[in-house]
């Protein structure tokens, strides 16, 4: 029986540049993609409404992975009953795993006392500073900012104090996942279990019982999908190492960055086990 695939792939540092957020090195492995019937689906601690640009710009209009897996939005063009679990929001069934973004602004905010000065957060920054932060245009850090789930904190202190800072969010009911640049502060969610959560709504729904799934990242926050996928690829960063896995099986590494490094990977999963 021919297997359908599932392409999630993070977004900094993977499909995108780390520095510049170019994507042109993947756009022929887009189009190989797509002729085939691959989705290709963000998983990414970005907003929607950042996705929204980058979707239409890349020409997917499928499912996406948004803040990390804090929600994932499934298009009512594809799936046309709502999944168990989901919520209405216009043109998509959207499957929220955490509380809403003040929940965690809420708990951060009980840390400023002991962690005064040792960290920046997206709702306490102008939009000039996550440009400067970023490299991200006006337009693209003013969508980063409009978060529903969660909170970007960039981290300006030790290691030593990190892991602290890292442990008290946890003790509060928090997960932390390390991003590219930030931390991503929320609740119980991460890409790897909404990728399995994704990977049975298109089983169940579209009746694709046989399937593929390869994840693509670079970072920490990709480990969970990385683990949980059938095909893990870790993308090589400019700025830190392979994310540590524990699977020792079905692992591609890239010798090229980012955008490059997500095409060279996937022909030769396309040739191998596709
Ligand atoms: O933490 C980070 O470094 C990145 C990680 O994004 P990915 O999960 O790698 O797509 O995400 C944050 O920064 C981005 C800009 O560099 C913003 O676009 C994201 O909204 C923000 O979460």
């Amino acid at each position: 029986m021919l297997k359908q695939v599932l392409v999630f792939t993070d977004m900094d540092g993977t499909l995108l540049d780390h520095d510049n957020y170019d994507y042109s090195p993947a756009l022929d492995m887009l189009n190989t993609l797509k002729s085939k019937h691959f989705p290709v689906i963000p998983a990414t601690s970005k907003t929607k409404a950042e996705l929204d640009v980058l979707m239409a710009e890349l020409q997917l209009s499928g499912p996406c992975i948004v803040e990390n897996g804090a929600a994932i939005y499934l298009p009512q063009h594809l799936f046309h009953t709502r999944p168990e679990g989901c919520i209405e929001k216009p043109g998509y069934w959207v499957k929220e795993f955490v509380r809403p973004r003040p929940h965690w602004l809420d708990l951060i905010s009980k840390l400023f006392s002991e962690f005064d000065s040792e960290f920046l957060q997206f709702s306490n920054m102008s939009n000039q500073d996550i440009i400067q932060y970023t490299g991200l245009d006006e337009k693209s850090a003013r969508l980063a900012n409009t978060r529903l789930y969660s909170e970007p904190v960039k981290w300006l202190g030790t290691l030593e104090r990190k892991t602290l800072f890292i442990a008290q969010l946890q003790q509060l009911g928090a997960n932390v996942l390390q991003g590219g640049r930030f931390l991503g502060v929320s609740g119980q969610c991460d890409k790897g279990l909404a990728l399995i959560w994704l990977v049975d709504a298109y089983q169940r729904q579209l009746g694709l019982r046989a399937t593929v799934s390869i994840a693509l990242g670079d970072s920490n926050n990709d480990v969970a999908m990385l683990e949980a996928s059938d095909i893990a690829v870790r993308i090589k960063s400019p700025t830190h190492n392979f994310p540590t896995l524990t699977r020792t099986s079905g692992i591609y590494d890239s010798s090229l960055m980012g955008p490059s490094g997500w095409s060279e990977c996937l022909s030769k999963i396309l040739i191998r086990e596709c």
